[in-house]
């Protein structure tokens, strides 16, 4: 059974989830708040309260930080072109079936697949199962989430569990040096473009130099060489430079193949400046790397997974249980202070209670309905039972402020979360009623409209509490004596619980024997003529009013004939 909410109770609920909303770190995460709508039954609520007693202790601090760092991991079935499948003709059907590669009952020319496997001994040796045809399905999705993984293994670790993540990251580790290679291969045309830019420029360097040395007798000697036709002696002088040339060449060669773990010839020999690599060498260096790559990250994988394979049930389970722990971590945090109310069966009580939305709230405790034994507040001795409530009291006392900080905590206890108060008492109910002030509009529509409100929440049986924001604003105060003593008497006859806000507060009571009449009070003025109110409301006593302290405020601030007049009518005040 739901618990119904009027419009602006649902307002509260509202503001209440987005706190939890806001303070999850995973989009999904809030999808749970669903599970904890506001519910009357009370078994509900005692096994929500079980869950959380039980739950949100194990949250520790500062695991909001992992929990943010978990993705999901999606493990995709792709159909891979870089590999054929050669089977016996018996498996074909079932080897297709897998969508998982080409698959053939014939040997293939293997220069058109890096990858040849096979059931009958072709390639290499191969079970018919996808684990075994495209490893690399599971265990690149749980590479490439390595982070992932990690965060799960310190939320594991926080929460005192082995987590799989932690051993399932030990098993990939050896694939670190062959994604390095693949890293490396992505980047070959770079790579061999920035060497040729490098070799060039030590080419040129040296050139330059050679230039140089060619000057004064040099130059004589070479140019008497030229004219004697000794050719022989003009290449040696060159042949010289040559050979540091191909040095520089095969040095740069070296290096590229020590990057790529191979013996690499990119740079032809006989076009000496500027080198260009060919084309053709650095494709099939490409070609040659891609297939090796290919084989050693597919064997590397299967191996891998058949060690990992029995972990990755318990991963999902964990991935799942994140998003839980992070709806518990925005539970806790906003729960902070708050206490789990007992559920019985005699009203509203509760003790040091804060309002969620007021900074620094004066704690206030109060109690509709029958007063619980331990509820031992200063003032509250001489309450009977009384179920409906008249606050009274000075102008911004905090009445409003009351009325929700009550919906907020009935609210919260409705949906089995611990309430912002000290200790609590609440009766499950069936419906909540909140009716703010309406402080703009006045004339026949709003009276029309509040009076029909409240009399469809008048309307009917059940365990209903009514809170109703000052409505004698919207008529005459002789009239509205008239209606709310009326109303009240009907919530009366029918057990429900009422707080009404009114400053008609000593006409009702007149009127309403059953009804109590509670005031928060102005304390006084603080040395600076403010004045201190006590949001406290003193339980069976009419708020001590406001203008009474204005007066006294302005009868101490002014002086000579106007403070005189002000004293008179202070006095008025204190017969
Ligand atoms: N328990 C509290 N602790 C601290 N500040 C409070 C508390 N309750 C109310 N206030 C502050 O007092 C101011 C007035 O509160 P509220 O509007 O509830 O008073 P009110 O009695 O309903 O006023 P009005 O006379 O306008 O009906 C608000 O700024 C509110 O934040």
């Amino acid at each position: 059974m739901k618990l119904k909410l009027n419009s602006e109770a649902r307002a509260i609920l509202r503001a209440i989830k987005e706190e939890i909303r806001r303070r999850t770190v995973l989009p999904e995460s809030s999808t749970l708040l669903e599970k904890f709508e506001p519910t009357s039954d009370p078994g509900e609520i005692r096994r929500r309260q079980e869950y959380f007693r039980e739950k949100l202790p194990l949250v520790k601090e500062g695991i909001g930080e992992y929990i943010a760092r978990v993705k999901p991991i999606r493990f995709r079935r792709e159909y891979l072109h870089d590999r054929v499948l050669i089977v016996d003709e018996s498996e074909f059907e079932r080897a297709s079936s897998f969508g998982l590669c080409e698959v053939s009952t014939e040997s293939v020319d293997p220069s058109e697949y890096p990858l040849v496997l096979s059931t009958v001994g072709y390639g290499i040796d191969v079970e018919l199962s996808p684990a075994q045809i495209a490893p690399e399905l599971y265990v690149l999705p749980l590479w490439e989430n390595r982070e992932t993984l990690e965060a799960l293994a310190r939320i594991g670790e926080s929460l005192g569990r082995k987590s799989v993540a932690r051993e399932i990251l030990r098993e990939l580790a050896p694939l670190k040096e062959v994604m390095e290679r693949r890293r490396v291969l992505e980047s070959l045309d770079e790579l061999v473009a920035e060497k040729e830019r490098e070799l060039n420029e030590k080419i040129s360097e040296k050139l330059e130099r050679f230039s140089l040395t060619l000057t004064g007798k040099e130059l004589v000697e070479f140019l008497s060489e030229l004219r004697a036709g000794n050719y022989d002696a003009i290449f040696r002088h060159f042949g010289g430079i040559e050979g540091e040339i191909l040095d520089l060449i095969n040095e740069a060669e070296s290096e590229l193949g020590e990057r790529l773990g191979v013996a690499v010839e990119l740079f032809p020999r006989d076009e000496m400046y500027p080198v260009r690599a060919a084309p053709e060498r650095v494709e099939a260096l490409y070609q040659e790397l891609e297939r090796e790559l290919k084989v050693e990250l597919y064997l590397k994988s299967r191996g891998i997974l058949e060690r990992i394979a029995h972990l990755l049930p318990g991963l999902k389970k964990e991935l799942e249980s994140v998003k839980e722990l992070d709806f518990l971590r925005a539970v806790k945090d906003f729960t902070r202070g708050f206490s789990f109310p007992e559920l019985w069966s005699g009203g509203i009580a509760f003790v040091n209670g804060r309002h969620l939305f007021i900074e620094n709230p004066q704690p206030v405790s109060y109690v509709v309905g029958t007063k619980p034994v331990n509820f031992s507040v200063p003032g509250s001795e001489n309450i009977a039972d009384e179920r409906v409530v008249i606050l009274t009291g000075a102008n911004s006392g905090g009445k409003t402020s009351l009325l929700e900080l009550i919906t907020q905590i009935e609210v919260l206890f409705h949906m089995g979360f611990p309430v912002p108060a000290e200790r609590a008492w609440l009766e499950p109910l069936d419906e909540v009623f909140f009716f703010r002030r309406k402080r703009s509009i006045y004339g026949a529509g709003a009276f029309e409209t509040a009076l029909r409100s409240f009399v469809r929440a008048l309307r009917g049986e059940g365990r209903k509490l009514i809170l109703i924001d000052e409505f004698e604003a919207i008529t005459e105060p002789g009239a509205a004596v008239k209606i709310i003593g009326e109303l009240l008497r009907i919530a009366h006859g029918k057990g429900f619980y009422v707080v009404i806000v009114s400053h008609l507060g000593e006409d009702l009571k007149n009127e309403l024997p059953f009804a109590r009449v509670d005031g928060i009070e102005t304390k006084g003025l603080d040395e600076s003529l403010n004045l201190i109110v006590d949001r406290q409301p003193r339980f069976g006593r009419i708020g001590r009013s406001t203008p009474e302290l204005i007066v006294e405020r302005l009868a101490r601030k002014r002086r000579g004939a106007e403070r005189e007049i002000f004293e008179r009518i202070l006095r008025a005040f204190r017969p």
